[in-house]
């Protein structure tokens, strides 16, 4: 397994409107002060909407730079090292048709395979190999925008996994998946070598990981097994907004939006 080192992280963002009459800049913080050792095989996050699961899992390719601290994957950091972490770290965007840029799924898959089979009758057969493995060899020939949401969904995350990276990074992957598929979803996750880190509002997906990191307004509320971490979820979505609740390490909820 990969080394994820996430090390006093924060991430804000300009905006507009300055706050409170001061003259300077405004920022919002995405992520506060976060830090982590992520090693396990399989990571979920969960969240509610907002709370920042996506921005954590964009800083773990470099897709988002920390504004201050750093993200390492075995020593690499990911803003001075991006090309080599991306390398290591396939990133599954939650909107498959931001990932998929060729016009069918076999292209696709062809292309992500373009750097580690040159030959055109190997890239072929691998990318053959990876559809057929996600049940998707009918629909390889077929328009990317023909296809269901799930359908797209599956064919993203084939294309991800053809190239073998060491972590995989799932943006919620089960959305559009219906059961059938949620379920070839969780068999394919199980069975794979790599790292596999997840953010989703799908809590039968989050128990099947080995730890579960509770995110809340930017900051790790929980960190801690499944079926703890998902209890503690639970009770913080219950919880009413803004008040100060007790909840094994929580801290106190002060932002809106429910769960
Ligand atoms: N580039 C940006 N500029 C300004 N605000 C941003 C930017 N990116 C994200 N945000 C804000 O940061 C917060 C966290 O966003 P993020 O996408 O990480 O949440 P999330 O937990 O993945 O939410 P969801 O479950 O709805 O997908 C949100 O309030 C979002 O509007």
């Amino acid at each position: 397994m990969a080394r994820i080192e996430i090390d006093g992280v924060s991430v804000a963002v300009p905006v507009d409107e300055p706050v409170g009459g001061s003259a300077a800049p405004a920022s919002k913080v995405l992520l506060d002060r976060l830090g982590a050792s992520l090693t396990e095989p399989r990571i979920a996050v969960v969240g509610a909407n907002g709370s920042g699961k996506s921005t954590l899992l964009r800083l773990l390719n470099g897709l988002v730079e920390p504004s201050s601290g750093s993200v390492r994957i075995d020593g690499l950091d990911t803003v001075r090292d991006g090309r080599a972490v991306r390398r290591r770290v396939g990133f599954v965007f939650t909107d498959p048709l931001s990932q998929l840029v060729m016009p069918t799924g076999r292209e696709d898959v062809e292309l992500s395979l373009r750097r580690t089979h040159r030959d055109r009758a190997e890239r072929a057969a691998a990318a053959q190999a990876v559809l057929d493995r996600f049940g998707l060899g009918a629909l390889a020939d077929q328009s990317v925008y023909e296809l269901s949401g799930g359908e797209r969904q599956l064919m993203a995350l084939a294309a991800v996994l053809a190239v073998g990276p060491e972590v995989l990074v799932l943006d919620e992957p089960s959305t559009l998946l219906d059961l059938r598929n949620r379920e070839l979803l969780r068999r394919t996750l199980a069975g794979l070598d790599q790292q596999v880190i997840l953010s989703t509002h799908d809590l039968e997906l989050a128990l099947d990981a080995d730890r579960v990191l509770v995110i809340e307004g930017g900051r790790i509320a929980y960190d801690g097994t499944p079926s703890e971490s998902v209890a503690f979820y639970r009770a913080l979505c219950a919880a009413p907004v803004g008040t100060l609740r007790q909840l094994g390490t929580a801290r106190q909820r002060t932002t809106a939006g429910g769960c």
